[in-house]
């Protein structure tokens, strides 16, 4: 059963339709891609689902119920979004950052066992904990942002794009630790990506959008053995 569902989303900037009808389904333990050409709507979605676009019709469902909470509430109901850009905040250290994390928790205690498991997951963040984000390379603050991520201790983490801009062996180290997400904690996982064969080689289902409409969603396989890539990429 689907823990979260977009049904009939639309999204318009002014004039701009950014989401025309998008209805789409992650279930429990999935990890899901949503792909396309730049400006087809993949980052809109995540937003829409974290009361940050201006949804101007349709429903977002998190565990069967409308989704209408704001967006630090949606946080707290288990929902956690890692942005694009990583957006680290480079003057804090390490530890600094992945306690913005979960910011809303008073307990010091279940915070501190939070720090531990992701440091556990993360060793580089454990070897870093008290250098500032600003000295790590852009892989490393990618761990970071994925890491603070993980500190609301979510049920669904949303990523936007977290290989964009790093070197093709940090693309693989990102890959391999968001299937390690998947697999160790079981976190059901939705992410946009523009490197569509890293992505697909990790996830079990994939959308694939153009101009702000679902045009393919099926297996890896599925999106391998038709042509809609070529089509939506090529404009054609
Ligand atoms: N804040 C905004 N104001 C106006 N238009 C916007 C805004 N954000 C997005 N758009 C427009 O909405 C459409 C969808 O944008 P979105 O960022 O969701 O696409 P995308 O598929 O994630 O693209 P990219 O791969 O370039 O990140 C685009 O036409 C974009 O220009």
């Amino acid at each position: 059963m689907d823990i979260l569902n977009l049904v009939d989303i639309s999204v318009h900037y002014d004039a701009v339709v950014a989401l025309d009808n998008v209805s789409l389904g992650v279930s429990e333990g999935e990890v899901v891609a949503v792909m396309g050409p730049n400006g087809a709507g993949k980052s809109t979605v995540l937003k829409a689902i974290m009361g940050l676009a201006p949804v101007v019709g349709g429903e977002v469902y998190w565990q069967q119920r409308p989704l209408e909470a704001a967006t630090h509430e949606i946080v707290k109901q288990g929902i956690s979004f890692v942005p694009q850009g990583r957006r680290v905040f480079t003057h804090l250290t390490v530890a600094e950052n992945l306690e913005m994390g979960c910011l809303y928790l008073n307990n010091a205690a279940e915070k501190a066992r939070r720090l531990d498991s992701v440091m556990e997951l993360f060793p580089i963040l454990h070897q870093k904990r008290d250098d500032l984000a600003s000295q790590m390379s852009g892989g490393q603050q990618q761990m970071l942002a994925l890491g603070r991520g993980l500190m609301a201790a979510p049920d669904v983490l949303l990523l936007d794009e977290p290989t964009l801009g790093l070197a093709p062996i940090v693309v693989k180290e990102v890959f391999q630790k968001v299937a390690e997400i998947s697999d160790r904690l079981n976190t059901t996982i939705l992410v946009v990506e523009h490197n569509i064969k890293g992505v697909l080689d990790i996830v079990d289902r994939a959308y694939v959008l153009d101009k702000g409409r679902v045009v393919h969603d099926g297996t890896p396989q599925s999106v391998r053995d038709t042509d809609i890539l070529t089509q939506v990429f090529l404009g054609s």
